[in-house]
């Protein structure tokens, strides 16, 4: 599905990451970690990239959240599904949603926990608001993968993991980038550590230690 082969990572002469081996492989759920700045973006970007031109059967949670402030939450859901419709579809429906693409976005706000919110201004919301926003976006979209940049880091712990196990049971292949340990160990079959711009380990999760994770994250 994914093949990086001792691959380097860089943003114009400067290389992020050295000698990335890493693979993905249908219905893995894959974490990356590593302290800021470690390259968890860098990686998943360009495994977003490499992927959209062979799948796509892909949906992205960016960091930023990637949405369109001045737009509504239904909008900005809506825009999951932007490539299942001609731009006459799409834009009559931006002028007055159809009732059936209002019938299909209400239950995944809910899911997410948004309901009553599809009229709202993107730029009206909290933080967690806007992040559910680019969840429900996703969880519209569908597909076999899910590529996410710490896509429950605004919301609180315990809705986090609500929201990270519907993820799981959406989508069949995972590739996720969290800063919260114990979440990336609920969710992942692999756990993959970038440290020194390098990968620092990449092991089943049951075979990571707590001591591999303070080792990752050690000054
Ligand atoms: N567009 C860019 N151009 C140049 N350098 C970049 C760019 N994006 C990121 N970097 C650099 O690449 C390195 C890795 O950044 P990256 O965003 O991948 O880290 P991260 O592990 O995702 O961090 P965080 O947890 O803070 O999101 C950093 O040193 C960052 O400054």
């Amino acid at each position: 599905m994914l093949n990086f082969s001792g691959e380097a990572l860089s943003y114009g002469r400067t290389t992020v990451l050295s000698d990335v081996d890493f693979t993905l492989r249908p219905g893995e759920r894959v974490v990356l970690l590593g302290r800021s700045g470690a390259g968890k973006s860098t990686l998943l970007n360009a495994a977003y990239a490499r992927m959209a031109e062979s799948f796509p059967d892909i949906a992205l949670i960016p960091q930023e959240h990637g949405l369109v402030p001045q737009l509504s939450v239904f909008h900005n859901v809506y825009m999951g599904r932007l490539d299942a419709h001609g731009a006459a579809y799409n834009l009559a429906n931006l002028v007055w949603p159809f009732r059936a693409e209002r019938r299909a976005i209400a239950p995944v706000l809910e899911t997410v926990g948004l309901d009553g919110f599809a009229r709202a201004t993107v730029e009206t919301l909290s933080g967690g608001q806007k992040q559910r926003t680019a969840l429900a976006r996703a969880i519209h979209r569908g597909g076999r993968v899910l590529i996410g940049d710490e896509p429950v880091s605004a919301v609180d712990e315990r809705h986090a993991a609500a929201l990270i196990d519907e993820l799981g049971r959406r989508f069949g292949t995972i590739l996720l980038a969290l800063h919260d340990v114990a979440l990336a160990r609920r969710i992942a079959t692999r756990l993959v550590g970038i440290r020194a711009g390098r990968i620092f380990f990449d092991r089943p999760t049951a075979d990571v230690s707590d001591g591999d994770i303070h080792d990752l994250y050690r000054a």
